[in-house]
């Protein structure tokens, strides 16, 4: 076996093994097995009926019909039975499997997360998963019984005539390698497909989520083009599949057909010259059916079995990625001077061919505001993302409360820091929900004091729902600084004793930053805060500015002391100071001007 059909082989096996309830799926397959046995047995009686009538054997006419009842009966129920518990069977796993996949996509590492898209893993949750249940629910099904069934009729069809049953079954196993050659391209193509229909989600998705840019852009007809495109290469490969689909099918339906001629043929002589009886024959033909029609429809389930098996090996891919580390010590901040020390740090995105960080070296003491500013592309996203433990592999060492970040405990550590994000994301739920993320256990009065905190009561009570406000997608009923504001006071109800504000005020006008800069003012106190500012007054009255510029601290004093020193910082104060139509406040762009 390859090295491919192993990995897809061992991964069915444990997709299998995730589902639970499998005393369904053994029910299931023996409920299979008997209606197998019915078919076959069906036919027997339809022989016994026929031949009856032929010798007007009334006894043996009515005994037959009851059988037949009998059968028709249980293979009601039967049929009832199998596809409930095959049914449930499939449903418990695949919501299992969902759950699963759900739980992998939020342990996955920062990195990973960042580095794919999520109409990708959208595709593989919705797309790949549908194809399982499907699979689960009827294809494993049909693999049980369509062998099943054929097998037995073969044997009953020997046993009616073995020379009549050579002869119409001498192609059948043409019929298997034929469906097996043709089917080998399927499950390519079928992973190409959903592949392919992952970018298709994702470019979606970039169109709904960026309608404010596409719009005030006049982006729609250039990312109409880009969707039509992946929508056409999606189509292409839909219809590549149906082409080798349509080949697969009309192959089975015309090695399907040729048993039955060679039957009426050679059967029909043999009813005529005497060795067959009429029923004999009819239960013959009615058994056939029952061998070239789930034949025919083998390479059809193989082909549905193909793209289950590609689909399980996308499932798997997300499954198997390395998740982050849930090891760790659960320290607290010890009282260390310094509290965040960054001492010769390396690092380089995985994707880079430089290094960000060469030998980067910060300490900051508890109860300090420390201001990042500095070109943008400097490095000042990147020490935050380092801080709250995203990326791992650098070199010298980040300590955190006297211990190294790698040895805290994930969530202990990120229980230490407030972070207050550059693009505030808002779940789609109420406003209540979406501040008591900062603490699951809050009442609605702590939510109401960290609302208040943040200036955003005022707001809040604004709306004719108060707290119970849906906030819509990713906030879009919120202007930003009502947006950030939220994300402050979820920041303020964690109440952390570590402040990592990223750019803050950054999209915001005068009059919105003021309330935002009062509401971070009183939130920072008595914390140790690092903020990514871009405004000079918010960085004028910190205790300290680092300037970051080219994955170093190449200076750090106050604003005063910077100035004083007519390097980097006052360069860039001079620069905004000239360019600030008030003069009296002047804006450091810090992500924006350059060096
Ligand atoms: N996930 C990532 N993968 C690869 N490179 C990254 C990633 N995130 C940031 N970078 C790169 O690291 C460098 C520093 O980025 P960072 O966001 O830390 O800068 P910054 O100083 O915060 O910039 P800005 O002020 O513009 O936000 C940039 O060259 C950026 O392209």
């Amino acid at each position: 076996m390859s090295k491919k059909k192993e990995r897809t082989f061992m991964s069915f096996k444990r997709l299998l093994k995730l589902f639970p309830n499998k005393r369904y799926l053994i029910v299931g397959i023996m409920f299979t097995i008997l209606l197998s046995f019915t078919t076959v047995f069906f036919s027997h009686v339809l022989k016994l009926i026929i031949d009856s009538v032929m010798d007007k054997n009334f006894d043996l006419f009515y005994q037959s019909l009851y059988v037949i009842l009998g059968l028709i009966v249980v293979d009601i129920i039967g049929t009832y039975i199998k596809t409930r518990l095959l049914g449930t069977y499939a449903e418990s796993g695949v919501s299992k499997l969902r759950k699963k996949l759900a739980e992998q996509l939020s342990k996955l590492k920062f990195e990973r997360l960042s580095s794919k898209h999520s109409g990708d893993y959208v595709s593989r949750a919705t797309n790949d998963i549908g194809k399982l249940r499907s699979f689960v629910s009827t294809t494993i099904s049909q693999t049980i019984s369509v062998p099943l069934t054929a097998i037995g009729a073969i044997i009953y069809l020997c046993i009616l005539d073995l020379r009549l049953t050579l002869f119409s079954l001498v192609l059948i196993p043409v019929l298997f390698i034929g469906a097996g050659i043709l089917s080998i391209p399927i499950g390519k193509i079928s992973k190409t497909l959903q592949e392919k229909l992952g970018k298709v989600n994702g470019i979606a998705q970039d169109t709904i989520q960026g309608v404010e840019v596409s719009k005030a852009y006049m982006l729609e007809e250039d990312l109409g083009i880009t969707y039509q495109k992946a929508v056409s290469e999606a189509v292409e490969s839909g219809k590549q599949l149906a082409k080798r689909r349509s080949i697969l099918e009309s192959f089975s339906q015309f090695l399907g057909i040729i048993p039955f001629f060679t039957t009426f043929l050679l059967g029909g002589y043999f009813v005529i010259k005497g060795p067959m009886s009429v029923g004999e024959l009819l239960a013959f033909i009615n058994l056939l059916n029952q061998v070239t029609h789930p034949i025919s429809a083998l390479p059809r389930i193989w082909a549905e079995a193909k793209s289950s098996l590609a689909a399980t090996d996308r499932i798997y891919e997300v499954l198997d990625e390395e998740v982050e580390r849930i090891d760790g010590a659960q320290y607290s901040l010890d009282n260390s001077e310094p509290l965040i020390s960054f001492k010769n740090v390396q690092f380089r995105y995985p994707d880079k061919l430089q290094l960000l960080f060469e030998n980067l070296t910060i300490s900051i003491y508890e109860g300090e505001s420390i201001a990042l500013v500095g070109p943008s592309g400097g490095g000042k996203s990147s020490i935050m993302k380092l801080l709250l433990g995203y990326y791992e592999h650098y070199e010298g060492e980040i300590i955190i409360g006297g211990h190294e970040v790698r040895k805290w405990s994930l969530k202990h550590l990120r229980n230490q820091i407030g972070f207050v994000a550059q693009d505030t994301f808002l779940f789609p739920e109420t406003i209540e929900e979406n501040i008591r993320y900062g603490k699951n256990n809050s009442d609605l009065n702590e939510v109401i004091e960290s609302a208040k905190a943040a200036n955003a009561h005022v707001f809040i009570e604004e709306f004719k729902d108060g707290y119970n406000t849906l906030v819509g997608e990713l906030g879009n009923r919120l202007s930003g600084g009502q947006k950030q504001r939220l994300s402050i006071a979820r920041a303020k109800l964690k109440d952390a004793p570590i402040l990592l504000l990223d750019e803050a005020t950054s999209a915001l006008d005068t009059e919105s930053e003021a309330i935002v800069r009062d509401a971070l003012n009183k939130f920072m106190v008595g914390k140790t805060s690092i903020t990514i500012a871009h405004r000079l007054s918010t960085i004028k009255h910190v205790d300290r500015i680092l300037v970051v510029s080219g994955g170093r601290v190449v200076e750090e004093g106050t604003h005063e002391e910077l100035l004083s020193i007519n390097g980097v910082y006052s360069d860039l104060y001079n620069k905004q100071l000239y360019n600030s139509e008030d003069k009296t406040n002047p804006q450091v762009m810090g992500g924006i001007v350059n060096e």
